[in-house]
């Protein structure tokens, strides 16, 4: 069990600037999410974490305690590393069970300690297997037992699921969900895909050129981004951004000193009316997604059921109640009007 803060945190590397002043919490038994697109610093930040580099300046404390001068084995944080890490010519059981027998921790309470962990994992039926006869799925399973059985204070990984096609990474992150909630430990996440941040984590940072944009749960952040990088990276898709000037198109008043407008696809709404013009119809089963001219820019609504909008149609464009979002000349929010 462990919680994690970072206190202005600076990780350079030559002239790059890989972690620029950052600091967050990571409370105890969370499933927190670093969450920003490629080179933003996401996995440096985990290997600060481990212990394989040194903050250049700030703090890292781990339950609280500075861990600065502790090596990456004393730190008792586990990596999960991905496939290529399980040793092929061994059996899922013996690769659970290396990092035990590597400790010359006693047989018995190997056996107990590899038992209690697969069973939270579900995979007492493969252990005989080599990981060569393993699925993805049950590969980052064996993996993830692997990290476990040691009993860390926390466990990383490192975009684990980026390489599963689109369906099994959505079962495999329901799954990392579940086993994060029984396993009961802190897990830290590195993902740059928005739809696996927002479906699994309780807590995450938003990065971008190694900073922390915002900070908070999944929700929040998508409910109140605080600039129109936030508000674009989350949400697919992404949030229609808007000269200020087309808000009375939209029936909307913005606040003093509003220079853009925001909204979400599922809360731009469409009627039959004049102001703007349908370009494209995409019926996607359960919802809609239908592209508007409004004079010159380009929005998107996202619609439940098939709606019977045809491509030309002139439509009025208005948004939902509180719903809709402001920004200044420098792309910070501004509290709504
Ligand atoms: N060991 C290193 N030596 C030199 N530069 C490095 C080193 N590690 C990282 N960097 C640089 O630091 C920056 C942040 O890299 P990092 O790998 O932390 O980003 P990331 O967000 O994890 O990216 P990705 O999603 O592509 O893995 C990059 O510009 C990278 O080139």
């Amino acid at each position: 069990m462990a919680s994690i803060s970072f206190r202005n945190v600076t990780k350079r590397f030559g002239d790059v600037t890989a972690v620029d002043d950052v600091s967050f919490d990571i409370r105890d038994n969370a499933f927190f999410c670093l969450f920003g697109p490629p080179l933003s610093g996401k996995s440096t930040i985990l290997k600060l974490i481990l212990g394989l580099e040194k903050p250049d300046a700030g703090e890292i404390l781990i339950d609280g305690r500075p861990v600065t001068g502790i090596g990456p084995a004393q730190r008792n944080v586990a990596m999960v590393f991905q496939n290529l890490a399980l040793f092929p010519h061994m059996s899922a059981l013996d690769n659970i069970r290396f990092p035990l027998v590597e400790r010359r921790v006693a047989p018995d309470k190997i056996a107990a300690r590899v038992a209690e962990v697969c069973e939270k994992l579900h995979i007492g039926h493969i252990l005989h297997k080599p990981p060569a006869q393993l699925s993805g799925g049950e590969r980052q399973r064996v993996a993830i037992a692997r990290a476990l059985v040691r009993d860390p204070v926390a466990y990383l990984m490192d975009d684990p699921i980026s390489a599963l096609d689109a369906r099994l990474r959505e079962q495999t992150r329901v799954e990392l969900r579940r086993i994060q909630q029984e396993m009961g430990k802190t897990l830290v996440y590195v993902t740059h895909d928005q739809e696996e941040a927002m479906s699994v984590a309780d807590g995450m940072a938003v990065f971008q050129a190694g900073r922390i944009c915002q900070t908070g749960t999944p929700e929040d952040i998508y409910r109140h981004p605080n600039s129109t990088y936030v508000a674009g990276m989350l949400g697919a898709p992404a949030m229609n951004v808007v000269p200020m000037a087309l808000a009375a198109s939209l029936q909307v008043q913005g606040p003093q000193g509003a220079d853009s407008l925001g909204v979400r696809p599922e809360n731009l709404r469409v009627a039959p009316g004049e102001g703007a013009r349908i370009t494209e119809v995409e019926p996607l089963g359960g919802f809609t997604t239908i592209s508007v001219d409004l004079a010159g820019q380009s929005l998107r609504a996202t619609l439940r059921g098939q709606p019977r909008f045809t491509t030309g149609q002139p439509v009025a464009l208005s948004v939902d109640a509180g719903r809709a979002h402001f920004f200044d000349t420098s792309g910070a929010a501004l509290a709504a009007h």
